[in-house]
């Protein structure tokens, strides 16, 4: 995939089919216009993601996302699409008149023989250009215009502000049908304080970015995929109150226990998935007590993934070879 990010100086020479919007999370109804793209391209367009280029701001709660822009780029690409444009969001750019808009990139730029949206997409000037718009400037522009109905989950329409809305109260399950797989981490396993594996609960730590949406503190039911295989894991979201003097100054770490892996595993590369919330984090009175919780998290997540099962089957820990 050619990511072309943060300028406008680019020419798409093929024909392409497009779609445009921010494309946080990559969800479900996202889902549906990528597959429209990726029809075209069996006919032999190329496929366009259209987005506006977010630069990750530290310390800028509401720049948060479900996807940032890394993961993004490689689930894009594992997808199938040719080409992510991030454009710039310059003065000028947010200026531009809905008719330009088409004009200058989607025809004169994107070269578009295909463009895709969902009934509320908006954009241009005051986000006063609209799917009626597109559809009129078609035939002039030479392009296909195609709208897709939006896809529902419990009677209402899939959004990114609706899954992070869900993913902020903790209801990883309705986050996990409307993106269509479980929210996760991926990142750099890094060295904890090594208390873990004196009290037989050894952990692999990742500290969260300072771009990706958060969770609410505390402890999910998990799976980690490590080295291709995929294990059972009990993982901790928080600032450890229990062996941390200071703990509300100290990092915020995701901290994951593999259910059946005993290996060194610093600097591998992880990603974990949190399917459920299962309790806060507890300050509790020794490193005794914390035991005792663990071994009934290791319970509750053995019996989570024992009635629910992966696609219906039941499954053992380790569920995935290489
Ligand atoms: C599943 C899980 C649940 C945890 N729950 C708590 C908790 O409720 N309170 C707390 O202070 N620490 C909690 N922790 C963090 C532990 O204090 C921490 O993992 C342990 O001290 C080992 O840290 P280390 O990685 O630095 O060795 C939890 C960790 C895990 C893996
Ligand atoms: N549930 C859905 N079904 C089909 N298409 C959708 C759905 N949600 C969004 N789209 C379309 O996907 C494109 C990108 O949407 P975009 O990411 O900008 O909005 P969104 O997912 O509704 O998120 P937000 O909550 O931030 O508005 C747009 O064309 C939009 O209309």
């Amino acid at each position: 995939m050619q990511v072309i990010c943060n300028t406008e100086d680019f020419q798409i020479t093929e024909k392409t089919a497009v779609t445009l919007g921010k494309f946080d999370g990559i969800h479900k109804g996202h889902q549906r216009l990528l597959n429209a793209l990726l029809e075209k391209k069996k006919q032999g367009l190329k496929t366009v993601v259209f987005t506006f280029f977010v630069p990750p701001i530290p310390g800028r709660e509401d720049v948060r996302q479900l996807t940032p822009n890394d993961e993004k780029k490689k689930f894009l690409e594992a997808y199938g699409i040719d080409y992510l444009i991030e454009y710039p969001f310059t003065e000028k750019v947010r200026h531009t008149a809905p008719k330009d808009f088409i004009r200058e990139i989607l025809f004169k730029k994107l070269c578009a023989a295909f463009v895709a949206a969902g009934p509320d997409f908006c954009f241009g000037y005051e986000r006063k250009g609209n799917v009626a718009l597109l559809e009129k400037m078609s035939s002039l522009c030479g392009y296909e215009f195609e709208v897709f109905d939006k896809v529902s989950y419990k009677g209402e329409p899939i959004s990114s502000s609706r899954i992070r809305a869900c993913i902020s109260e903790g209801q990883m399950e309705d986050a996990c049908e409307m993106l269509d797989r479980p929210f996760s981490l991926s990142g750099t396993v890094i060295h904890g304080k090594a208390i873990g594996h004196t009290i037989g609960f050894a952990t692999m730590n990742l500290v969260w970015p300072e771009d990706k949406l958060l969770v609410p503190i505390g402890v999910y039911l998990s799976k980690v995929k490590i080295g291709g295989n995929t294990y059972q894991a009990i993982t901790n979201v928080g600032h450890r109150p229990t062996v941390e003097k200071d703990a509300a100054k100290s990092d915020l770490l995701l901290e994951a226990h593999l259910l059946q892996y005993s290996q060194m595993a610093y600097g591998e590369e992880i990603e974990v998935s949190l399917f459920h919330y299962e309790r806060p984090e507890v300050r509790f009175s020794g490193l005794d007590a914390l035991k005792e919780q663990l071994k009934k998290d290791t319970l509750a997540c053995v019996t989570y993934f024992e009635e629910r099962g992966n696609d219906g089957k039941k499954e053992g820990f380790i569920e995935e070879k290489a």
